[in-house]
């Protein structure tokens, strides 16, 4: 059989005899690469490259391990290889429902090869546009893995800024509706008289001004997605609306009582507390309930570590493939002001800094007074930006060493369980994405 040399197995771990054999049998060349020095694997450009995982005698260490370099590579396409009894135990259930497709054990050379074909020809699943390395990032692009295939809606959380649309159009890209429209509106800039309008359409004549009969958002995404931001904002007649969309997948125009089916799914992002505004009488209680099924909690800028160089370079680099000008890089000073900032706009507010910064540089590195941030973050702000990244990386440390169990992590931190949830959701930690 022929080499095909642009193709390339990376096995996490250390293979058989037999499984080496295989491998060359089939002219797939092979590379090992140690699974708790996942990071350390390089991809060349225009290499066609699936990863492979045994799971059939992995140990607990060896699954966790896997776990991080899976999660740090969610974008490579993984084949388990898996043998009757994997599906039995939770922790390589978990892994499994990271990898896109298994081989159960015994298998010869043309199944194997079969195997890794189907999985270099299914559509390449790219979320390249979200940038971040960081344990927090991580655990947010494995769950738009896990999440993307899911025909249940998610509500995306986090501050201004964080990056919620983003999230929404990489859950629909990632999804099979790819193919298919993705609609986005945000719920508060549109008045309230006209958002029943906009989502569900109108019949001609239904108020004033209703001179054509107009199809809604909902009609149009129809087979796709449908992203409503700020849903906290949506009136609450629209609200009703809503839940019979996702109640019953049909929609009625203003002034009509005919039920036209859909097919959408429905993502919903929020910066407000949900569970204030339902206390409050603002948002209905059921509909809540039917839109946080999956919950993405997208980390604010700050807890992020060192994505926010990482960051600033890529939206610097980008910027500069566009526009003549000097700058080329960030100082030291500059980076350590990168580093310190507290980012309350989060990632949108990193983004314009870097290009108003390149734009007034006047030398090949950024300066802090290009990025306007060199006296303006008082130290206490750093102080406590920093204590919460390390805060925030001692409990992911915490939950990724222990399998994600809840009072093993409480022990190894010397703190309550209560604590551990606590910390969870104040760094917008997900459990599930650990599990
Ligand atoms: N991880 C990331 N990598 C690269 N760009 C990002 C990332 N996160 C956010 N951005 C960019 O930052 C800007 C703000 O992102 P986005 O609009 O998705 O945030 P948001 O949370 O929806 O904001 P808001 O709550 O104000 O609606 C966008 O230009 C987006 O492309």
């Amino acid at each position: 059989m022929a080499p095909r040399a642009q193709h390339c197995a990376i096995w996490f771990g250390t293979p058989g005899t037999r499984e080496q054999a295989m491998f060359a049998a089939i002219g797939w060349p092979l590379r090992l690469a140690r699974a708790e020095a996942a990071r350390q694997v390089g991809m060349r450009g225009g290499d066609l490259v699936v990863a492979v995982v045994d799971l059939r005698d992995a140990d607990a260490a060896h699954i966790e391990a896997l776990e991080t370099a899976l999660a740090e590579h969610a974008d490579l396409p993984t084949l388990a290889l898996v043998d009757a009894d994997t599906g039995e135990d939770p922790a390589r259930q978990h892994l499994l429902s990271l990898c896109h497709a298994r081989l159960l054990a015994p298998f010869d050379a043309g199944r194997l090869e079969a195997a890794l074909a189907s999985l270099l020809s299914s559509p390449r699943r790219d979320i390249a546009s979200i940038g971040g390395q960081s344990p927090a990032m991580l655990g947010v692009r494995a769950l738009l893995h896990r999440y993307a295939d899911v025909e249940l809606p998610v509500l995306i959380t986090g501050e201004s800024g964080t990056g919620k649309e983003l999230a929404a159009r990489a859950l629909h890209d990632l999804s099979s509706r790819r193919g298919k429209p993705f609609v986005a509106m945000n719920c508060g800039a549109i008045s309230p008289t006209l958002v029943q309008s906009e989502l569900f359409g109108h019949e001609r004549g239904a108020f004033t001004g209703a001179a054509t009969r107009r199809m809604g958002l909902f009609e149009s995404a129809d087979g796709g997605t449908v992203f409503l931001d700020e849903i906290g904002d949506l009136p609450l007649d629209a609200q009703t609306n809503l839940l019979r969309v996702l109640q019953e997948g049909t929609v009625e125009r203003v002034g009509s009582s005919h039920a036209i089916r859909v097919d959408v799914r429905v993502l919903a992002a929020t910066h407000v507390d949900l569970e204030a505004a339902i206390a409050a009488g603002r948002f209905r209680q059921d509909l809540y309930y039917r839109l946080d099924v999956l919950r993405l909690q997208l980390p604010p800028l700050r807890a992020r570590g060192d994505d926010v160089e990482l960051l600033a370079r890529q939206f610097l680099d980008t910027f500069r493939t566009g526009h003549a000008v000097q700058a080329r890089g960030f100082s030291a000073a500059a980076r350590q002001c990168l580093r310190r900032h507290a980012w309350p706009g989060n990632v949108r507010e990193l983004l314009n800094r870097v290009r108003r910064a390149a734009v007034v540089a006047e030398h090949a590195l950024i300066e802090p007074a290009d990025l306007q941030l060199g006296g303006a973050t008082p130290q206490v702000v750093a102080l406590d930006a920093h204590r919460d990244r390390t805060e925030r990386d001692a409990l992911v440390d915490a939950l990724r060493a222990t399998g994600c169990n809840v009072s093993a992590s409480a022990r190894r931190l010397r703190v309550s369980r209560v604590t551990i949830y606590r910390l969870c959701r104040k760094h917008g930690v997900s459990l599930e994405a650990f599990r």
